[in-house]
Order: structure tokens, then C-alpha cells, then sequence
């Protein structure tokens, strides 16, 4: 059997820098010829970046998309890589114009693959499933290929697949089947989402058994908005063995010698097929030549914690939003309490110390373990740690209006949210919030006030797991003998607010480990009361917290974005009205 050795480039493109991203394709491939690749493959739309939403409806953008592609073949082969397939997602369109006002925009556009070799783009294919479900909403977007691609690689044939395709049976693996190919690439941007990687390994498994054909995927990694990318590219033989697994979120090129049958006959350059497919068949006339000594081990990266796959997505999706947006630094309150302490933790893992800045904004209810608890944070993790009382500022308030209750614990929350806003446009900083999950779930925040920010890094983590988060990232720095950032009384002290006197969370919601379940089992698994009930959940306390879920709608949709690690998160992923009269019932 022929041995065709695969580069996988794992790599983290930017939405829209069609010319950055063409210069990460240009660096990897010349890292994948220099480690003796005869074919490398980069993530579904690589050139533009993924999802590039309602920019498919720019006609600029589509052209300077294809043109990208174009210069990118050019510049491949001027840079001694001509030789070497180069397999590339990229936006095209083959349809009539796109207009957002036209009765179906951005009819036409395709979500694509090429294959550029000899300073030519030799193939390309259009994804064939399109996503439409969660934070997807391809059938807006895209028109569905119809055609299979296969390219005879050094005397291999090779289809060309994007992502969805390999998430249903059917379609491009059934037809590669019936095609006789040996190897299927599947260019990916698939989103994290926890535990996801345990079902992408079983998917490829199925997917190669469908295709009697080995499968390589490659997956993009970094953060886009509320999405984080882990990467997660493996290689799969046809019998389903894991020959070579890459690790999460960090860039990495996956590197391994796939032995696979080769080619019979050429068959007709275009023929019908199966499930109303054409496979279309295109040949790579020369190869770099066959490598010498054996590829470097690329190794079976092995599952970590839950915990800390959490961890370093939350990490990857904060610093690529900073960064990718050129802030120099970000800034938030630190109240003594854990949500601001995790979110200082990820954040100065995200950026460094020195580019973070905590400030501690005390009340006359903010008790002395508070301020002496975020100042601890501030020695450990070694911020930009600073005071700003804000007794003065409400006072002024009170002093000018007649305020009494909610709305005075409001005011200083917004008093809060004025001085962060001031220090980001005096100095720069992103304002981080710092609402969990199960806040935004119940709207236990003010507006304008703490919910104030451009980026919740723990917006989709339930307040539950944000004390596993803050155990685990302590107990992670104690076995690197490094110190742990997150103080232990910040841990274990009762949650509260501290806007009125003894103000404790447990006042106003459930203990969080009642109504986590109850918020996991309406949010994330649709259940309604009915289900929940039927769970074993108290009924007067199932009918409040669902009372208060449906009215805080308004709430979150004014939120901050954060990065999705769950199933389902506040956004794009779960869509109501706001105004809603509907209540779940018996
Ligand atoms: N449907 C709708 N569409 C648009 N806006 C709507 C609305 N319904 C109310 N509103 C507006 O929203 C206002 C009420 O919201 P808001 O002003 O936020 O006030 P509200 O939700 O009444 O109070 C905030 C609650 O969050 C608690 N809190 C605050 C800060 C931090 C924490 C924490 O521990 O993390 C907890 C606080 O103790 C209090 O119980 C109304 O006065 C009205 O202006
Ligand atoms: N005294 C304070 N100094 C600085 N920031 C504060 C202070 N109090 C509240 N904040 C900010 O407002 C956010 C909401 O905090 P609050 O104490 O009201 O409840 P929380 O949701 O339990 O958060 P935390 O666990 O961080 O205390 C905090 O995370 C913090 O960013
Ligand atoms: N870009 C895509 O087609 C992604 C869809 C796929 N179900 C995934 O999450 O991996």
C-alpha cells in the first residue's frame, strides 16, 4: 500500500484578515514541507476566518475571498511549495449576486474547500450539510454542494469534505464509498463545547467505517466572539484505529505517515453517484518526493479534567477577544468574592499580570474580610491592584435624590459600573463582567450596574462549576509548587452582594447546588416543569426559579458576550422573546 505522509495545521485564524490568514497558510505549509508532508490541510474557512455571519452578504468580501485563494496558490508555489497540496477553506460564490435585500440572501455563496497545487487552485468542493441548529445558521448563508471531490494524490484518490458533512450519515462519506477512496480529508471550524471531544472521536469512527476510508480532521483552535475553537484534529484509519490525536487548544501541526490502498482505475472525470451526488475527479500531476526517514511521532494526545479543559478554553477565548479586538489590558471590580476572583485568575492566565487591572471598590457594606480578601488576590496573581471607595459617590447621590431599597443596592452597583467604564476610556482597558451562568439564568444582577462590560469570560459556567474552576486551578498551581491565585476564604465564605446590610445570595435564590440542577435541567436539556418535577425538584421551588428565568430575558439580552463551553449558551444558542406571556405549566 502506498504511504502518503499528512500534515494537519491546527492553526488560529482571525474573522475577516483574509491577508494574516493566508500568511499563517503560507508559515505552516512551509513547516509541513520542511517535516517532509506530501499533503497538508488547514480549518474550514481558513482564509476568512469562521463564522464570518452576515459578511457572506458583502459582495467585497466574497471577492477578495476568491482573490485571497488565487494570490494564495501564486504565493505558494513562488515560495517553493508548489509541489505540495495544500488543502484550504475559504468563502466562495457561484450564484447570482448577493444582497441582503434580495428575497433569499446570500443565495449562492459556499462554504468551500480548495486543494492549490503548482500555483493553481487544481480542485475545490462545496460542503454538502449544512449546520442550522445552535449557533449555526448555515441554510441562511450557504447553497449545499451537490458534488463530491476526488483528487489522485501520488496514486492515492483523496475526497475533500467540510465539517457537518461528517456530523450525518449520508451524502459525501457514503458517496466516497462508492468512489474507492482512501483517504477523506474534513476541514473543520467545530466549536468547544464540553465533552464535545468525546463524541467527535466516535463520529470520525463511524464516518470512516461509512467511508471504508481513512480520515484525517483538522480542526481550527482560538476564540471567535462568544465561540472557542479547541482544535482536537486526529487521524482515523479505515478500521477505526486512532492512529494520532492532537492536543487542545494550542496551535499544532499533526504529523503522521497514513498508509491507505491505492488507487484502481480512474474513473470518469464526473459521474453520478449515490444520495443524487456527482463525484467529480481531479488528478495532482507531482509530489514532494517520498520522505526518507520516519514522520515524528505525533502521538495520542490523552483527555484531561473536565476542569481543566474548562479551563484553558475559557483562557483561549478571553485572550483571543482581547487580543483579536487589540486591547492593551483588560479591568474589573474584585469584590473579596469568587466570581471576580476566577475571572481575575483566567484573566492574568490569559494575558499576564501586567496587563490586568483589578480594583477594589468598596462600600460601607463591604465587610473587612471582602477588601482584605481582594487585596490577597491582587499579592497572589501579582495584578494591577488598586482602591477606589465609592461611599463618597453614592452618598452625592443620596444627598441630590430620595432613593430607598433595590434601588439604592442598585446605585452602588452602578456606581461600580461608572468607575470601570471611566478607567477603560481613560486608560484603555476592556471592562470584564464577571456574571456566572446561574446569575444571567435568574437575573440576580443589575443592570448598568455589575452587569456592566464588553466580555463575561464566565458567562456560560454554571456558579456550581465556578467553584470547581477556583478548586481546581488552586490545586493545579500547589502540584506545580507555584502559589495558588485564588484565596481559600474567597472559596468557602457564603456568596452575597454586600449592597445591604448581611446581604446574603441565599436571601433572594435557592442554594446554588438546589438551583443549579433545576437552571441545567430548564436551559441546557429544554426540560420543562413537567420534566423537572419528574426529576425529584421541589415544585414551589421549580415554579420560582422558572418564574424568574422567563422574566430576566430582557437582562440577557442586553449581556455582555462570553465564551460558550456548554451545550446551550445565553445567545445565539437559545433564542426567546422577550416579550413572552408564555409560563410553563402542569
Ligand atoms: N421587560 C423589560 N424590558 C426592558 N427593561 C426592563 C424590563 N423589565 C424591567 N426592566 C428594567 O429593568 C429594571 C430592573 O432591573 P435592575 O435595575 O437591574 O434591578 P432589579 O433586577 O430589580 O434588581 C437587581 C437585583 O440583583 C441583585 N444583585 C445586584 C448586583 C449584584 C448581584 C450579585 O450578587 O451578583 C445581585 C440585587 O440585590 C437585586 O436583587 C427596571 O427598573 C426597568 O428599568
Ligand atoms: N466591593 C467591590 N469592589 C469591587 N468590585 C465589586 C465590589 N462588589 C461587587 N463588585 C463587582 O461586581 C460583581 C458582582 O459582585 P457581587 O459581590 O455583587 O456578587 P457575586 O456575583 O457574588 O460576585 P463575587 O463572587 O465576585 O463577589 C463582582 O464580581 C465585582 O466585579
Ligand atoms: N462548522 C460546522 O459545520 C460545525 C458543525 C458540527 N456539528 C460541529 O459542531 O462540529
Amino acid at each position: 500500500m502506498p504511504t502518503l505522509r499528512l500534515a494537519l495545521s491546527q492553526v488560529n485564524p482571525t474573522v475577516g484578515d483574509l491577508a494574516g490568514n493566508a500568511e499563517l497558510v503560507r508559515t505552516w505549509s512551509r513547516r509541513a514541507a520542511d517535516a517532509g508532508a506530501q499533503l497538508v490541510a488547514f480549518p474550514e474557512m481558513m482564509l476568512t476566518g469562521y463564522p464570518v455571519e452576515d459578511l457572506v452578504f458583502r459582495r467585497s468580501f466574497v471577492a477578495a475571498s476568491k482573490a485571497a485563494l488565487e494570490q494564495l496558490a501564486a504565493d505558494l508555489a513562488a515560495d517553493g511549495l508548489g509541489d505540495l497540496p495544500v488543502v484550504v477553506g475559504y468563502l466562495d460564490a457561484d450564484g447570482p449576486p448577493q444582497v441582503s435585500g434580495d428575497a433569499q440572501p446570500g443565495r449562492g455563496a459556499r462554504n468551500a474547500a480548495a486543494l492549490l497545487h503548482s500555483g493553481g487552485v487544481v480542485a475545490t468542493y462545496f460542503k454538502h450539510h449544512l449546520p442550522n441548529y445552535g449557533v449555526f445558521d448555515e441554510d441562511r448563508y450557504f447553497l449545499p454542494g451537490d458534488a463530491l471531490t476526488v483528487v489522485r494524490v501520488g496514486g492515492v484518490d483523496v475526497a475533500l469534505t467540510i465539517c457537518e458533512d461528517l456530523w450525518q450519515a449520508g451524502g459525501p462519506f457514503a458517496v466516497a464509498r462508492q468512489a474507492g477512496v482512501g483517504l477523506v480529508v474534513n476541514i473543520n471550524g467545530s466549536p468547544y463545547e464540553l465533552n464535545k471531544d468525546d463524541i467527535r472521536l466516535p463520529l470520525v469512527r463511524r464516518r470512516a467505517a461509512e467511508a471504508g476510508a481513512t480520515i484525517a480532521y483538522v480542526n481550527m483552535i482560538g476564540g471567535q466572539d462568544e465561540l472557542v475553537f479547541e482544535g482536537d484534529s486526529m487521524i482515523v484509519g479505515a478500521d477505526g484505529t486512532l492512529l494520532t490525536r492532537a492536543p487542545q487548544f494550542v496551535e499544532h501541526l499533526l504529523v503522521h505517515d497514513v498508509e491507505v490502498p491505492a488507487a484502481g482505475e480512474h474513473g470518469a472525470d464526473e459521474e453520478e453517484l449515490a444520495d443524487g451526488m456527482r463525484v467529480v475527479r481531479r488528478t495532482v500531476e507531482s509530489l514532494p518526493p517520498a520522505p526518507t526517514g520516519p514522520a515524528a511521532a505525533g502521538g495520542v494526545m490523552e483527555p484531561v479534567a473536565d476542569e481543566a479543559e474548562v479551563w484553558q478554553a475559557l483562557v483561549l477565548g478571553l485572550r483571543d477577544y482581547v487580543n483579536k479586538n487589540r486591547f492593551p489590558s483588560v479591568v474589573l471590580g474584585l469584590s473579596g468574592g469568587i466570581d471576580s476572583a476566577v475571572v481575575a485568575a483566567l484573566a492574568v492566565d490569559a494575558l499576564g499580570p501586567q496587563r490586568v487591572v483589578g480594583v477594589s471598590l468598596p462600600s460601607q457594606h463591604s465587610s473587612e474580610h471582602s477588601r482584605a480578601d481582594a487585596e490577597d488576590l491582587g499579592k497572589r496573581t501579582g495584578l494591577d491592584y488598586r482602591v477606589e471607595p465609592i461611599q463618597p459617590m453614592v452618598d452625592t447621590f443620596l444627598a441630590n435624590m430620595s432613593l430607598s431599597g433595590v434601588t439604592v443596592e442598585n446605585l452602588q452597583a452602578r456606581v461600580r459600573g461608572v468607575i470601570l467604564m471611566a478607567l477603560s476610556n481613560q486608560e484603555g482597558h476592556l471592562v470584564l463582567t464577571t456574571g456566572n451562568k446561574s446569575e444571567l439564568a435568574v437575573g440576580y444582577s443589575t443592570l448598568y450596574g455589575d452587569s456592566v462590560g464588553g466580555f463575561n469570560p464566565v458567562k456560560d459556567v454554571w456558579k456550581t462549576l465556578i467553584w470547581r474552576l477556583a478548586k481546581w486551578r488552586n490545586a493545579d498551581a500547589a502540584s506545580r509548587g507555584e502559589t495558588p491565585p485564588i484565596p481559600e476564604s474567597s472559596i468557602g465564605k457564603p456568596p452575597s452582594a454586600e449592597l445591604s446590610p448581611g446581604q446574603l445570595d441565599s436571601d433572594t435564590l435557592p442554594d446554588y447546588d438546589a438551583l443549579d440542577p433545576i437552571l441545567i435541567g430548564y436551559v441546557d436539556g429544554d426540560l420543562g416543569r413537567k420534566g423537572l418535577l419528574e426529576s425529584g425538584h421541589d415544585p414551589a421551588v421549580v415554579d420560582r426559579v422558572l418564574r424568574m428565568v422567563d422574566t430576566a430575558e430582557y437582562k440577557r439580552r442586553q449581556s455582555a458576550p462570553g465564551t460558550k463551553i456548554s451545550i446551550k449558551a445565553f445567545g445565539r444558542d437559545r433564542r426567546l422573546p422577550i416579550t413572552n406571556r408564555w409560563r410553563e405549566q402542569g
